[in-house]
């Protein structure tokens, strides 16, 4: 297949057909039950038949971006960076969080090597798609260049692509990136202009200290880097990641070939705000997983216009949260196809009917 460019793949994202969302509500409407009362599950049938022009889901997959963060030697994270290669040979293992949430949705992990510093040799589950073994230090400079930033969301573009072909029916995205926080609260706070402490959190599980170091290093990294905000590729270049890029790109790809995607907590959404920031329909596509503990998700949630489905308290990444949604998903299919109508199954309707 013909790689697909950032372009290319901006035009051919279209908005969902509203009259399409009318019309499968109103058959969710005729079902045996009073108007509504199956809440957001209805929003979830409602929007995952009208975006994919399915009934049920075939096969779910879930990519897992991985990459480094020079910004990691400011002593931003509670662990050494040694921990992303050790966690993506742990995904290939299947004995991660990740790995136990995929089984029991049924879906696929596909991690994907987007900037490790670390050298893997050929890896059933891995897919190595390396820009360079970790972003520069982003409080310093720009973490990549421009040209890495358009091979990241181009990678991400061609996953999207490629499920196509495979039969894949719901996407999940997912990351793994010791620091990746550091660099999710910079990219939110360009976007928003917000004061860099109010969307700056603990991550793994940093002290006080190291909290306000955490502040200060964003704050300088975009005093020095000034990314425009109108630019969502010199944002993600200047103050974003590797793995940050893959999943932009991903959740873009999606929406230009309309695949219903499934975005997982704080670092997934970062790269969801630049593919929205990109092209604004591609918030269409996107099923919120789940609210993460970081302070700054309820901004950035905002800002894509998505209401997350779930509030676990969780704040682990991996793709964690969206495996817990497709099946949430699956479920809500479940009824959409199986519950009969007021007609069907002899059953007065009530004055709401
Ligand atoms: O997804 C989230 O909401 C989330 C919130 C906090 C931390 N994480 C995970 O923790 C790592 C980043 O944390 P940190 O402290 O190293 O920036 C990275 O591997 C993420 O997947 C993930
Ligand atoms: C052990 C560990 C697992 C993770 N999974 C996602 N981020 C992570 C960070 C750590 C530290």
């Amino acid at each position: 297949m013909q790689p697909i460019d950032l372009a290319r793949a901006l035009d051919l994202i279209l908005p969902v057909d509203p009259a399409r969302l009318v019309e499968v509500q109103a058959r969710i409407n005729r079902q045996a039950k009073p108007k509504g009362s199956l809440g957001r599950m209805e929003e979830l049938a409602r929007r995952y038949v009208a975006i994919s022009g399915r009934e049920d889901i075939r096969k779910k997959v879930i990519f897992t971006f991985a990459g480094d963060h020079g910004v990691v030697a400011e002593g931003v994270s509670a662990f050494p960076p040694e921990v992303t290669p050790q966690m993506v040979h742990n995904f290939l293992e299947g004995g991660a969080a990740i790995n136990a949430l995929a089984r029991h949705a049924g879906a696929e992990v596909i991690v994907v090597d987007m900037g490790v510093n670390a050298d893997f040799p050929p890896l059933g589950g891995l897919l190595q798609k390396k820009i360079a073994k970790g972003t520069a230090n982003l409080a310093v400079g720009p973490a990549m260049s421009r040209q890495q930033a358009i091979q990241g969301l181009e990678t991400g573009i061609e996953l999207a692509f490629s499920c196509v072909d495979a039969g894949i029916d719901l996407v999940g995205t997912g990351d793994m990136g010791i620091g990746n926080t550091t660099p999710s609260s910079a990219i939110l706070a360009a976007f928003s202009g917000l004061p860099v402490e109010e969307v700056t959190h603990r991550g793994t599980g940093i002290d006080d200290p190291a909290l306000q170091r955490k502040i200060d290093v964003i704050r300088r990294g975009l005093e020095i880097n000034r990314p425009d905000p109108s630019d969502p590729v010199d944002v993600l270049a200047k103050v974003g990641g590797f793995e940050i890029a893959g999943i932009a790109g991903l959740v873009l790809g999606c929406a230009a070939v309309g695949i219903p995607v499934v975005v997982d907590g704080f670092i997934s959404t970062a790269g969801a705000l630049i593919a929205v920031e990109l092209h604004p329909k591609v918030r269409d596509y996107i099923f919120m997983a789940h609210r993460s503990v970081e302070i700054g998700h309820g901004h950035m949630l905002e800002r894509i216009g998505q209401k997350p489905l779930l509030d676990l308290e969780m704040r682990l990444g991996e793709g964690t949260g969206a495996a817990l949604v497709m099946s949430l998903i699956e479920a809500a299919l479940r009824t959409y196809r199986e519950i009969l109508t007021f007609d069907e199954a002899g059953v007065a309707r009530g004055n709401d009917q």
